[in-house]
């Protein structure tokens, strides 16, 4: 199997490439796309309250035929519309059409009202209740982990964030803690060197590797997350590219690879940095010049 299931820390299983639901937006359209998903071959579909179209997926699940115990489904609570954690996973069950969700995970610990434990004992009455077989996290921090595991009962299975090579370096040392602490990290945006910084040195990389290896550059950095042990979720409108994720899952990179994919990662951060840099001090220049004009219109002596 390309894509192997992952164990999970509450002896679950999860499979390793997922759907994503967030940019399909609602109606028709995204009912079509998670069919399509669905009909490729995904069993895995990441969905969340906030992207307001978990009840067009459940269409979309139902509509499939596929058995539930066949299928894996993932939602956050995102604290959207002030709604509490039962009140939410109630709704989210009922638009998604089944009786359980397998992984929900809170959305992002700044939008887990009112604080990190009360919203993860929370979490743990969504399992102790049956509405979903596992609970995790998304957008935690190794400090937000360290907050939550001080006083949680049911240890989180799973934390997703936002994985690429840009961001690499910023997100081993939390890899890591999830690894020692047996929870598996999901992948979100790991195409990001393609779709917001496209030219940049990893799109360069990953299309050179992918020229040599006669495959597609999405596919060499689906095929670089996979290396690390994570789970990736990744979303196309595009059936093409959806076969093209599926299969990825057999692309066995070197270590040459994975070190020059990581070198131009590290790269771009830098480049990153250097322009954030300077950007603010223009910013900053430029309102001290107009400041000081401001001062010298006014009389005001300032120097
Ligand atoms: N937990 C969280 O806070 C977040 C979770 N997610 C989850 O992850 C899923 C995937 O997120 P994305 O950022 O969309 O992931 P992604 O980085 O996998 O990008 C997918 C997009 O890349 C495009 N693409 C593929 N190959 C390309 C190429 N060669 N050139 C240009 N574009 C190409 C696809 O058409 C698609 O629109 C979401 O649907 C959601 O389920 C995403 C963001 C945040
Ligand atoms: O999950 C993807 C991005 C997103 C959209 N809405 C929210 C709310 C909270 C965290 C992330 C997101």
């Amino acid at each position: 199997m390309p894509w192997d299931p992952i164990q999970l820390n509450d002896g679950t299983k999860i499979p390793s490439v997922a759907f994503g639901t967030w940019t399909l937006g609602n109606g028709q359209p995204a009912r079509d796309h998670v069919d399509q998903a669905l009909e490729t071959g995904f069993d895995h579909i990441d969905t969340a309250q906030a992207y307001r179209n978990e009840e067009e997926t459940g269409t979309a699940l139902q509509d499939s035929g596929l058995a539930r115990e066949d299928l894996y489904i993932t939602t956050k609570y995102s604290g959207r519309d002030g709604l509490d954690v039962n009140t939410s996973i109630h709704n989210s069950v009922k638009w998604l059409g089944v009786k359980y969700v397998d992984l929900y995970l809170v959305h992002h610990p700044r939008l887990a009202v009112p604080d990190i434990p009360t919203n993860w004992q929370q979490m743990e009455k969504v399992k102790a209740d049956g509405l979903a077989k596992s609970i995790g996290v998304s957008n935690f921090e190794i400090a937000d982990l360290e907050i939550l595991l001080a006083s949680a009962k049911v240890k989180p299975v799973a934390n997703q964030i936002l994985f690429h090579p840009y961001v690499w370096q910023r997100q081993a040392p939390l890899l890591e803690y999830c690894k020692k602490n047996g929870i598996v990290v999901e992948a979100y945006s790991a195409l990001t060197p393609l779709t917001r910084q496209p030219g940049g040195p990893v799109d360069k990389a990953a299309t050179q590797i992918a020229n040599r290896l006669s495959v597609k550059p999405e596919q060499v950095l689906l095929a670089w997350a996979k290396s690390k042990g994570v789970v990736v979720v990744t979303s196309s409108t595009k059936k093409e590219r959806l076969e093209g994720y599926l299969s990825a899952g057999d692309i066995e990179l070197s270590d040459d690879d994975i070190a020059a994919i990581e070198a131009a990662g590290a790269l771009g951060a830098r480049r990153n940095l250097v322009r954030t840099f300077l950007t603010r001090a223009i910013g900053l220049a430029l309102v001290g010049s107009l400041a000081l004009g401001a001062c010298s219109y006014l009389g005001i002596d300032v120097l």
